[in-house]
């Protein structure tokens, strides 16, 4: 597909964020808000559904016209190095939301508010949410975008993420059924 990258000034974190936009941007238009995970998105690791769940978001994207953000947030936002920290800790037994308190870090320390701004910076205040996780929602809708629909991406279960999807579900609250599975 053919698709704009769109970079933006003075976002206050300084973090490079990008927005990936195929196709006219219109009220209400399909928007994937996806967290930076290169373990998953580029090197295909198995321990999670992201670089599924951003070739889903292509492919939807591809077809239907919409926007990726790409957020800079790996790891819910505690960096590459501490999330494979994490990893060791998990291999040990925890979840892989209380191995980031383990390490004296929050289970999500991921906020939304750049989304909002760089949403509102391509004319966007009104679009369709491709996610799963409520805090996504609550927190755009806080930032003042409407969220006219939410889409859910697949369930993407496999026997390595597992208790990834099942910790996502029952410890975040994601919308995942469990019960099923889909390409
Ligand atoms: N700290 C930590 N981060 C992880 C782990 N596994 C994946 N991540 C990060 O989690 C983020 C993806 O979050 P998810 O909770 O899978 O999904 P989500 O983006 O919140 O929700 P959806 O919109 O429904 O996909 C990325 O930044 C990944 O790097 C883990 O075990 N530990
Ligand atoms: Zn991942």
């Amino acid at each position: 597909m053919e698709a704009e990258i769109v970079s933006f000034d003075n976002l206050p974190s300084g973090a490079e964020h990008i927005a990936i936009v195929h196709g006219g941007l219109r009220p209400g238009c399909l928007v994937r808000v996806h967290s930076e995970c290169l373990t998953g998105d580029v090197f295909g690791s198995t321990r999670c559904d992201c670089g599924d769940q951003l070739r889903e978001s292509l492919e939807l994207i591809a077809e239907k016209g919409g926007v990726i953000l790409y957020m800079r947030q790996e790891g819910r936002g505690i960096g590459l190095y501490k999330k494979l920290e994490a990893y060791l800790i998990q291999d040990a037994g925890a979840d892989t939301f209380s191995a980031n308190e383990a390490l004296g870090r929050r289970a999500d320390e991921r906020t939304y508010g750049e989304c909002a701004t760089m949403l509102r910076a391509l004319g966007l205040d009104e679009i369709e949410l491709m996610t799963n996780n409520p805090s996504k929602i609550e927190s755009l809708r806080r930032s003042g975008i409407t969220i006219a629909r939410v889409r859910s991406t697949g369930v993407h279960l496999t026997p390595e993420n597992a208790d990834y999807l099942q910790q996502k579900a029952t410890i975040a609250g994601h919308s995942l059924a469990l019960g099923r599975e889909t390409a």
